[in-house]
């Protein structure tokens, strides 16, 4: 055995880390404030109903009359802002999500009363068809249902400016047609929105196969094929890339990685290509589930595990995190 080495001042990392305080300090942009959660929230159409959400255990759907009761204690912890998605009856569904736009839409309802009971907090609506139409397609679609993008995005739009008009801070549209961002921010300019309404763009969102237990909440599961002709396939990088190009050129606010756990190499590219944004990351229905489920299960401290999630989240690139977990924060 030769002689032992000992380690050049500058490679103890001990010295670092000896303290609570001081270790701290080696992860500071890993901070999770309220500032860094969006609280996801479903909104149903039978205004006096509190529906659990059975694939989504501790979630539930409520109907206007039960929001407030529900947001207050979390507002008064420190929430600043909610993504809100409605749900309505299926019997009130059509081709062009008619509903959508009509007061049958229960959060066009919603927000005029959030923004009156809790007045700091941000309201982003999420913009899609899926919840509305009668093919649960996030578009317009052809005869031969394949998507009618022109037509989509104009629908789109016209969506996103009934939530601007009912007060709505944020827009938020997940449908991931084609040009949808351009064709949104010309119609909130064209309404006097444009400088007082952001868009946040799911930019990055793929064909994932986390999203299971959201489809039943929100009863938006398409009732033939799949997403994937305009959701991004989940082996690909470059259109990623280019999503975020695309919707930066187009005027988005904020962009968006969707799923995150296994897509965190997105995140982490996006936001060193575009540090001037904002990051949102969305903690999907499946992720939820399998941290839930296996916490359930024994197998792991939810506590823990989601503090460490949070915290390799934020070291990803992540600034705001849309997660159900709000609600135990
Ligand atoms: N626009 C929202 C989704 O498509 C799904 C989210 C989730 O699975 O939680
Ligand atoms: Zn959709
Ligand atoms: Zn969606």
């Amino acid at each position: 055995m030769g002689d032992i080495q000992i380690p050049k001042n500058k490679n103890i990392l001990h010295s670092s880390i000896f303290n609570k305080t001081l270790r701290s300090w080696q992860g500071l942009q890993c901070d999770i404030t309220t500032r860094n959660l969006m609280y996801p929230v479903f909104i149903v159409d039978e205004d006096d109903s509190l529906q659990p959400i059975s694939s989504m255990p501790g979630i539930s759907r409520f109907g206007l009359n039960r929001l407030k009761e529900h947001l207050s204690s979390l507002v008064d912890k420190g929430l600043q802002s909610v993504l809100l998605f409605g749900v309505i009856n299926n019997a009130f569904k059509d081709e062009r999500g008619t509903h959508a736009t009509s007061d049958k839409n229960p959060v066009l309802r919603a927000v005029l009363k959030l923004r009156s009971w809790f007045p700091d907090l941000i309201i982003a609506c999420d913009v899609c068809l899926c919840a509305y139409t009668s093919h649960g397609h996030c578009g317009i679609l052809e005869k031969d249902g394949t998507i009618n993008n022109a037509a989509s995005i104009k629908r789109l739009a016209e969506v996103s400016i009934a939530y601007a008009k009912a007060g709505a801070h944020i827009v938020a549209p997940s449908d991931m047609m084609d040009g949808r961002i351009a064709a949104i921010k010309q119609l909130l300019r064209e309404n006097e929105f444009g400088n007082k309404v952001a868009v946040l763009s799911y930019t990055a969102k793929f064909a994932s196969n986390l999203y299971g237990p959201f489809r039943d909440a929100s009863k938006s599961a398409p009732a033939f094929g799949d997403r994937k002709c305009y959701q991004l396939p989940i082996e690909s990088t470059g259109l990623a890339l280019r999503a975020a190009a695309r919707d930066i050129e187009e005027g988005a606010d904020m962009l968006m990685v969707k799923p995150v756990l296994i897509y965190m190499d997105i995140v982490k590219q996006l936001k060193s290509r575009y540090p001037e944004y904002p990051m949102f990351v969305y903690q999907v229905s499946g992720e939820y589930a399998m941290i839930h489920y296996a916490a359930k299960a024994g197998a792991i401290d939810l506590r823990l595990v989601l503090t460490e999630i949070l915290a390799s989240l934020r070291r990803s690139g992540a600034d705001v995190i849309i997660t159900y977990f709000t609600l135990r924060y």
